[in-house]
């Protein structure tokens, strides 16, 4: 694995992925993968979750080639230094912020969605001028074998390297040098690549889980909210980081949620939904049990349903749901769907509030003031108001966590940033050394006045001074237009 990551090292400091046209030509080689080889990866991904390939371009391919298309437009400019603002001491001198490559990136990615969570990450080191080396999860490993047939035959082979393997390769690939370590997955394990990066100062962007809530206001459209709760809570069978992972609602509408919903599975899935090519199925049979665990004890209102052959758990509603209890304890990650009664706004942002910071929060609800009020008291990596998911696909939105949900965040030009390292320059001249002798000793009262009024704007020589100054400064601004100073 040294050998490896010294490989991919020695192509970074060859200074080759840095030239904007090199990163372009990349970034239009991984979209060529994508288009030519479209059905390969669908495939692939299809074997993983059990997935159409409708679904599986819609809820990976798009967004991808939607990122690739966003980096090709934007990045000209985004590599541009910017000018900053400047003060009186450095107003003849150039001032900008280059933005540059960190080095050698590790991207980890998790099995619940594949290929989006490798590659979109991938677009943005690329496109800020990193090499990179891609761990895809072993759990998804259809996934993870077409991705490392294919990514040599498209980019360059040195700078972007993929290692496949499980977590005895991962400790490996951990215990060397990176200069930025991306991580999707689980927060226990989230811990572990945040302590081994610290053994090298290697600053990690952490995209973890956890649970977020979903709060129901009584004033609301309850189909239109039942019917989005519904596609983003059962997509990918519930095994979506920022699904709804439960609702907070007043008791009174509990049952008929449970109605809507149930209306809107029939209607998406059909009568028998183990046929829909829409359903998918859950990744391995350590999480279906996992999942069924969770269900001990429960109040199943609706689905519960389950096929340990075929690791199909039916859409699920529990309703009364105790906090207490083992469903509310841990993130949930499969296609059952608490319902926690509460009493009033009140109640639900003091539940949010009295637990771990979720990836997301969903509230629904006609008042807009209501959305706003739960926004400003609670905290979530991000939050959609009336829908669910879609803060995620709108890539000039942060994607990323807070607290235990995970710290850093990409997508779009957030992803650039995240792989770039914002260098402040300052370019002096070697001449005007009259002024600059102002900071060498012997210092004096005299030089701290000149210091006070270049930095602090503070002059206290009264008035007359004042107007000197001003002339002075006048004089001095004519000389350098004249070409003189
Ligand atoms: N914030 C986000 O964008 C996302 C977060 N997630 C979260 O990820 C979790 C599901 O993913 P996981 O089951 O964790 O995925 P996983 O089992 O695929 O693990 C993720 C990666 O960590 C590595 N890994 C696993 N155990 C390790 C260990 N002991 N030491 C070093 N590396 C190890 C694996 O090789 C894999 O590449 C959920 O909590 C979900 O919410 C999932 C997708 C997106
Ligand atoms: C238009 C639907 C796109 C859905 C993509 C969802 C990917 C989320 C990744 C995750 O949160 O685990």
């Amino acid at each position: 694995m040294e050998r490896e990551v010294q490989r991919v090292r020695q192509a970074f400091r060859s200074g080759r992925s840095r030239p904007l046209r090199f990163r372009l030509q990349q970034l239009e080689a991984l979209r060529r993968m994508v288009q030519e080889r479209e059905k390969d990866i669908l495939a692939a991904i299809g074997a993983d979750l059990c997935k159409s390939e409708f679904n599986a371009y819609s809820q990976e391919v798009i967004t991808v080639l939607g990122e690739i298309d966003l980096m090709l437009e934007n990045l000209p400019e985004w590599v541009t230094a910017k000018p900053v603002k400047k003060n009186l001491l450095t107003m003849l001198d150039e001032a900008y912020i280059q933005p540059e490559p960190l080095g050698v990136v590790l991207i980890i990615g998790a099995w619940n969605y594949p290929f989006i969570l490798t590659i979109q990450p991938l677009v943005g080191a690329i496109a800020a001028g990193n090499a990179v080396i891609i761990k895809p999860s072993e759990l998804s490993e259809n996934t993870a074998k077409i991705l490392a047939k294919l990514l040599p035959q498209y980019l360059d082979q040195d700078l972007y390297v993929i290692v496949n393997g499980g977590v005895e390769e991962t400790t490996e690939l951990l215990k060397q040098r990176f200069d930025h370590i991306l991580y999707t997955g689980n927060t226990a394990v989230g811990k572990i690549v945040m302590e081994a990066a610290a053994k090298h100062l290697t600053p990690v962007t952490l995209e973890l889980g956890g649970k977020s809530p979903c709060y129901i206001d009584k004033d609301c459209d309850l189909d239109i909210v039942c019917r989005r709760i519904t596609w983003g809570k059962y997509m990918n069978c519930g095994q979506t980081c920022i699904a709804p992972d439960y609702i907070l609602c007043e008791a009174s509408l509990q049952s008929q949620i449970v109605e809507k919903i149930k209306e809107t599975v029939k209607e998406f899935y059909g009568e028998n939904i183990k046929e829909s090519p829409d359903y998918e199925r859950i990744i391995n049979l350590r999480h279906f049990k996992r999942i069924l665990g969770l269900l001990e004890g429960q109040e199943i209102a609706f689905g519960g349903e389950t096929d340990e052959a075929t690791r199909y758990i039916a859409p699920t509603i529990l309703t009364d749901v105790d906090p207490e209890t083992k469903v509310m304890q841990e993130e949930i990650f499969g296609p059952v769907l608490p319902i926690v009664p509460v009493k009033s706004v009140d109640e639900a942002i003091n539940f949010i509030n009295e637990r771990e910071k979720p990836l997301a929060l969903y509230i629904f609800s006609h008042n807009s003031k209501l959305i706003k009020r739960m926004i400003d008291e609670t905290s979530s990596g991000g939050v959609t108001g009336n829908d669910v998911i879609m803060h995620f696909v709108l890539n000039s939105l942060p994607f990323g966590g807070v607290g235990s949900s995970g710290m850093g965040a990409y997508h779009g030009k957030h992803s650039f940033d995240t792989f770039s390292h914002q260098r402040p320059c300052l370019l002096k001249s070697l001449k005007r050394e009259g002024a600059n002798k102002l900071r060498y000793p012997p210092n004096s009262q005299a030089k701290v006045d000149w210091g006070k009024f270049f930095m602090l704007k503070q002059f206290n020589k009264g008035k007359l001074g004042l107007l000197l100054l001003a002339f002075l400064g006048v004089v001095a601004a004519v000389l350098v237009k004249a070409g003189y100073y």
